[in-house]
């Protein structure tokens, strides 16, 4: 399947050109041939928490009927990043994933909130951790600080997760932090990683991109530069059951001894 990351230059609290500019980009991803395409973290408003109540909108809000009726015109798998999500006792940043036909397959929730950019006086963290069907194969998403907790990304696999998408807004000073946590995620638990960052910056931080899409040996198959660009590679998610056949770290585990 071909993956298109939109690595887009998030403007803080302009949705309207965030909007646009999204919708410019899907479609550029669509006519080179995107099967699935992948917004980064809050690409709608930015890290904007002074204006939250304007950015903050149920689950079922124009930007899910937005995603919803791409997904629905270009019949492709769209993973829709994340926004601010009213869900009736808190606000959530909250990533939506729809398949070809619309539907939507996918609500998490940003689990572990990250005080570094103040996102835990404003937010509520989730508490579920789904997977969803993409096609034959378990599919999974994080929300970039996320991906520090590996346990989470533990269960995923050990639930036959053959990908994991992580949309994120990671600043340019802990870049080498992404680019090795994204690899270990991808080795440890032997699925495609495809992570999609946003390059611009705001008031407080900068985001230099660096995109990737990872094998489940731990290869980059395909990284961006720190300018806005879309990111494609063609991934086989058939390949995830030989690399674990092959050596089979997941049932080589011993949960029973690790007091974590
Ligand atoms: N938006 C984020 O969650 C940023 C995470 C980050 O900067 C880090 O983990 O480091």
């Amino acid at each position: 399947m071909k993956v298109a990351v939109c690595q887009l230059n998030v403007l803080q609290g302009d949705r309207e050109s965030n909007l646009l500019n999204a919708e410019q980009k899907i479609d550029e991803a669509v006519s080179n041939g995107a099967e699935i395409v992948v917004l980064p973290e809050m690409w709608l408003s930015g890290y904007d928490f002074k204006h939250l109540s304007k950015h903050s909108e149920p689950i079922d809000g124009e930007t899910s009927l937005f995603l919803l009726r791409k997904a629905k015109q270009h019949q492709i798998w769209l993973i829709g990043g994340s926004f601010t999500a009213d869900r009736g006792d808190g606000v959530y940043n909250t990533s939506l994933s729809y398949n070809p036909s619309g539907e939507l397959i996918n609500t998490y929730s940003k689990m572990h909130l990250i005080g570094l950019m103040k996102e835990d006086q404003y937010l509520k963290g989730g508490l579920d951790s789904p997977l969803f069907d993409l096609g034959n194969h378990r599919a999974s998403t994080v929300i970039c600080y996320d991906i520090r907790f590996p346990e989470l990304m533990r269960h995923y696999a050990a639930e036959n997760a053959s990908v994991l998408f992580v949309p994120a807004q990671w600043p340019i000073q802990r870049e080498e932090h992404w680019r090795i946590l994204l690899r270990a995620r991808a080795i440890e638990n032997q699925f495609f990683v495809i992570g999609a960052n946003a390059a611009g910056r705001n008031e407080n931080d900068v985001f230099n991109g660096h995109s990737m899409i990872i094998s489940p040996l731990g290869e980059i198959i395909a990284e961006a530069g720190s300018e806005p660009t879309i990111l494609y590679a063609t991934i086989d998610l058939d390949s995830v059951s030989s690399v674990r056949e092959r050596m089979p770290v997941l049932k080589d585990r011993r949960p029973e001894l690790y007091k974590i």
